[in-house]
């Protein structure tokens, strides 16, 4: 997997004498090279990674060139096919495949130059984020430019991700995102790795089959066998205990899994993305995951930054939940630009979550159709900083809201002990893993 941020090339020829040329202009311009030989070795090389641009011989030893074209597409890669022979038939035939553009050799260098110029400082621009957003992530920050352009890299290969950000960051609908942009046509299957018992979450996982069974019956296919050919995106993997990290990283090693119960093994197609509000950054923080469960999903890492450090991001986000409240209450409410500088400066502690909490707050607390003091409710009912046993609640959260807040603040202070979180909310231990399951199910209303 590629981790420099040089555009990259792939270059597939077997004339050695074009190939070094070829090569020795793009690394003029810091272009990573990959040279192939082949078709075969061509589409080897397009499995295993994603490259800006390919310039592609049409006859190759071992078939045509216009074989990997389609390989190219899928995965976003830009083509310029070339040829020493050239007949109205080849040219015709590659006109009508999407190229970036057909060379004839010798090629000319300055044409070839200005192709990889153009190429590299459109892969260098992160990508517009249009109003309505990229798959769902809406922002103007480089951040999340940069963001998006990692995920752009790493969605069409199979390399496992390891999400890491502050709760209410977007870990979620980064993971659906790069589902989204895969060429992976299965489901995509959340889970919660903090909100089951360990047992309760194996036989989820991995499926269960009740021995007394007579055919078919008793056979639970677990999360792995519902995502085949899709994602699992295991939420909060540092909450999964430690004898599960044993099974999940032999299941990932071996490629096959077995059910709870069951006799024989089932091989799995399943791209693995893991999300921990743990910083990787020194190490992988407070030992909640097994070294090699961690080097095994950590593949290719991406860091969501808090809120506060993207604060480019927090006016569209804020106008835009504005305009979903709009549109489902009918009304015609906007922020003054006071209101929208006062969320800029604001430090969202609760991320892009406590933002769209506020802004709903601030629709149902505004008097007129101009919003002017977005904050104003959480300054005047909030005089208290929140400390590790305390709870601040702004008036106009919901109940809803109040109780998932206390929910997650205690078992916080309990250090996730649930048993002890139950006993301090006088509740069962069940209930707590029931209001879990629920905020999984439905993320929409727990924020
Ligand atoms: N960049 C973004 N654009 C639009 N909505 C966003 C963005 N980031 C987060 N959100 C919204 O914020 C809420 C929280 O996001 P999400 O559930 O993905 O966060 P999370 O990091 O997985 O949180 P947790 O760790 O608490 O599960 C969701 O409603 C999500 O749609």
């Amino acid at each position: 997997m590629r981790m420099s941020s040089n555009p990259s090339l792939l270059i597939v020829d077997d004339d050695i004498s074009f190939v070094r040329a070829a090569a020795e202009i793009a690394r003029s311009i810091s272009y990573d090279i990959t040279v192939a030989g082949t078709v075969q070795q061509g589409e080897i090389w397009l499995k295993r990674e994603t490259f800006d641009l390919a310039v592609i011989d049409l006859s190759l030893p071992d078939g045509s060139g216009l074989e990997l074209v389609r390989a190219c597409t899928r995965s976003g890669t830009d083509v310029v096919l070339v040829t020493g022979y050239p007949s109205v038939e080849t040219a015709v035939e590659a006109i009508r495949t999407s190229l970036l553009d057909y060379l004839v050799k010798p090629i000319e260098p300055a044409r070839y130059r200005a192709l990889l110029e153009s190429v590299a400082k459109r892969r260098s621009l992160p990508p517009p984020v249009a109003e309505q957003g990229w798959h769902g992530l809406i922002g103007a920050s480089q951040a999340l430019g940069m963001m998006i352009t990692q995920i752009r890299r790493v969605a069409p290969t199979d390399a496992s991700v390891l999400i890491q950000g502050e709760s209410g960051t977007g870990k979620e609908i980064v993971a659906r995102a790069i589902h989204a942009e895969s060429l992976r046509t299965g489901a995509f299957v959340a889970v919660n790795c903090g909100a089951m018992e360990s047992e309760q979450l194996a036989s989820q996982l991995f499926g269960s089959e009740s021995s007394d069974s007579g055919e078919g019956h008793g056979m639970l296919p677990g999360y792995f066998e519902q995502a085949a050919g899709g994602t699992l995106f295991l939420d909060e993997i540092g909450e999964m205990p430690m004898l599960l990290q044993g099974q999940l990283m032999r299941a990932l090693e071996s490629g096959v899994i077995r059910r709870n119960g069951g006799r024989s093994d089932i091989g799995i197609n399943v791209r693995v993305i893991a999300a921990t509000h743990y910083r990787t950054d020194r190490g992988h923080g407070s030992g909640q995951l097994r070294d090699d469960l961690f080097y095994r999903i950590g593949e290719f890492p991406i860091a969501i930054p808090p809120l506060r450090e993207r604060s480019d991001d927090i006016v569209p986000l804020a106008n835009l939940f504005l305009s979903h409240l709009n549109q489902r209450h009918g009304g015609r409410k906007s922020f003054t630009g006071t209101a929208l500088e006062q969320l800029r400066r604001f430090s969202w502690p609760g991320n892009v979550r406590e933002l769209r909490n506020a802004v709903s707050r601030a629709y149902i607390m505004a008097g007129s159709d101009t919003i002017a003091d977005p904050l104003g409710q959480i300054r005047i009912t909030t005089p208290l900083e929140e400390t590790p046993s305390t709870l601040t609640i702004a008036v106009g959260t919901t109940f809803e809201e109040v109780e998932r807040r206390m929910l997650m603040k205690t078992l916080e202070f309990f250090g996730n002990d649930k048993t002890k979180a139950a006993r301090a909310l006088g509740v069962s231990v069940k209930t707590i893993y029931n209001h879990l399951a629920k905020y999984q199910q439905n993320p929409a209303q727990t924020g």
